[in-house]
């Protein structure tokens, strides 16, 4: 006689689970218009594209396919055709169908770019108000942009925010394939190990900390280098060089003129984007004087949420997990490896007061007039001179490309010169690890590193001001 198996029961409960809550979950998008929906922090959605065509910020989905996003995330699915949704799993803690979409405007802007992309592509800068979809933009133009079978550089100039990298860094990516939208970093990285689609390989120049104006000179700094980066990798790559750039930005304000002027000089920029605010593009035309410049003001989507603190940090550290864990369908087994704190030479960014911004930009502007050797490197970072668990438990550090650097004279002395700090800002990091465990009588640190080394390329750790807690 067969015995009763009791999984047999649950598989069937647990399908009938599924069936029924996805039928009844269908959403129907008519044409150009788009779902909004927020996932609770706990919660995965599940979603699956039935009919029709859509596309989130830009990225097609593909039909058929199950789509998992875990809370908290607020997004849309936008429809030119119309489509049918099915989600399950959970409920989302908010959704609706709007029929204010801004990809109908998003669109019109990226056939105008499209005209520019000959030899050289446009540049574009995204500048507005906080939370006022300027990243959302940014993914869209860059999304259609690579369906053209372009490959634009993906700019990401806010420290809090992360695109291929974690929190705390300025980073460049050639978009040559779809992004990532499960992913909150976009996607996946050469550093990170394997990728559903083809991995992406950011320039990150690492600030380490949260907001520029937590260090405005250095700011400036990174944003020079990695001006000059990018037009590297655009005088050596045609492709690229015809997709344009597209440059987002943090929350700036006519008050960081100086700041946006070291942009527009840094990656030429020639199309200047406002994002929702009036009065920043009148500020704007009155201060503007390059034509080569073109300004135009884009609505803000009535979709963009504010994201609060507390939700920032979620977001961050779950970038930081997915950059070593990876997202739910693609795993990542991250490495521990144990190194001797005596072998390494820890540097940090240098934290300024929160001192009034125009007096700083002034302070660079005749920095940049001077001779290069005059920037003072001991305003931008220094070295960390009793590195131990007080300092380094839990963080995040950047490994530096430390090849133009005499390691050991520095790890046998507490030096830290413009030698020391030049050529680290100057290269760009080559990933990221975390601070596992710091043994202080044994001088030993345990670091968790994406993919498996036998020793770490660098003897230079950069400490970030990023924590992750497991
Ligand atoms: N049309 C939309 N529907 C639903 N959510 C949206 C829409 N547009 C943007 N959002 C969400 O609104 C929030 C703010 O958008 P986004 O991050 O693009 O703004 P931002 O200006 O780049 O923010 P920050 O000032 O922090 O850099 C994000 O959570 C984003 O996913």
């Amino acid at each position: 006689m067969a015995t009763f198996d009791p999984s047999i029961l649950q598989s069937i409960l647990n399908k009938t689970k599924t069936e029924s809550s996805e039928s009844a979950n269908i959403v129907e998008v008519p044409p150009f218009q788009e779902w909004r929906f927020e996932v609770a922090a706990k919660d995965k959605l599940k979603l699956k594209l039935v009919d029709g065509t859509a596309e989130i910020f830009g990225t097609e989905l593909s039909p058929n396919i199950e789509y998992a996003f875990q809370g908290s995330i607020k997004l849309c699915v936008f429809s030119y055709s119309g489509c049918k949704l099915h989600f399950w799993n959970c409920q989302p803690l908010s959704e609706y169908v709007s029929e204010e979409s801004c990809v109908g405007q998003y669109l019109t802007l990226h056939l105008g770019l499209e005209k520019q992309r000959v030899v050289e592509g446009p540049r574009v800068l995204v500048i507005g108000g906080k939370d006022s979809g300027k990243t959302a933009l940014c993914r869209t133009l860059a999304s259609y942009a690579e369906k053209q079978d372009h490959q634009p550089m993906l700019v990401n100039l806010n420290p809090r925010d992360f695109q291929f990298v974690i929190p705390g860094n300025l980073s460049a990516t050639a978009i040559s394939d779809l992004l990532n939208v499960e992913n909150v970093a976009l996607g996946e990285s050469v550093a990170t190990g394997p990728s559903f689609y083809h991995q992406k390989q950011p320039l990150a120049k690492t600030f380490g900390l949260e907001k520029f104006s937590d260090n405005v000179k250095l700011y400036r700094y990174l944003i020079q280098q990695l001006g000059k980066s990018v037009r590297r990798r655009l005088d050596n790559d045609l492709k690229v060089k015809k997709s344009g750039v597209i440059v987002d930005t943090p929350a700036f304000t006519i008050k960081e003129y100086d700041i946006i002027e070291e942009i527009v000089a840094s990656f030429n920029i020639n199309v200047l984007l406002i994002v929702g605010s009036e009065r920043l593009l009148v500020d704007f035309k009155k201060k503007m004087q390059n034509p080569a410049v073109t300004l135009l003001k884009l609505n803000k989507s009535s979709g963009c949420v504010d994201k609060d603190d507390k939700y920032e940090r979620e977001l961050q550290q779950r970038s930081i997990k997915e950059y070593f864990y990876g997202i739910d369908r693609l795993q990542l087994s991250p490495y521990s490896i144990t190194v001797n704190l005596k072998d390494f030479i820890f540097v940090r960014p240098k934290e300024t007061e929160h001192v009034n911004l125009s007096f700083l930009s002034g302070d660079l502007a005749d920095d940049d007039e001077a001779p290069r050797e005059t920037v003072n490197f001991k305003q931008l970072a220094e070295r960390v001179k009793n590195p131990g668990s007080d300092t380094l438990s839990n963080s995040i550090l950047s490994l530096m490309d430390d090849s133009q650097i005499d390691t050991l004279k520095y790890l046998n002395s507490n030096d830290d010169d413009e030698n020391l700090i030049k050529p680290l800002l100057d290269s760009s990091s080559l990933g990221f690890c975390y601070v596992q465990n710091c043994n202080d009588e044994k001088g030993k640190l345990t670091l968790l590193v994406p993919s498996p080394v036998q020793q770490l390329p660098t003897r230079t750790l950069l400490l970030t001001q990023f924590r992750y807690h497991e």
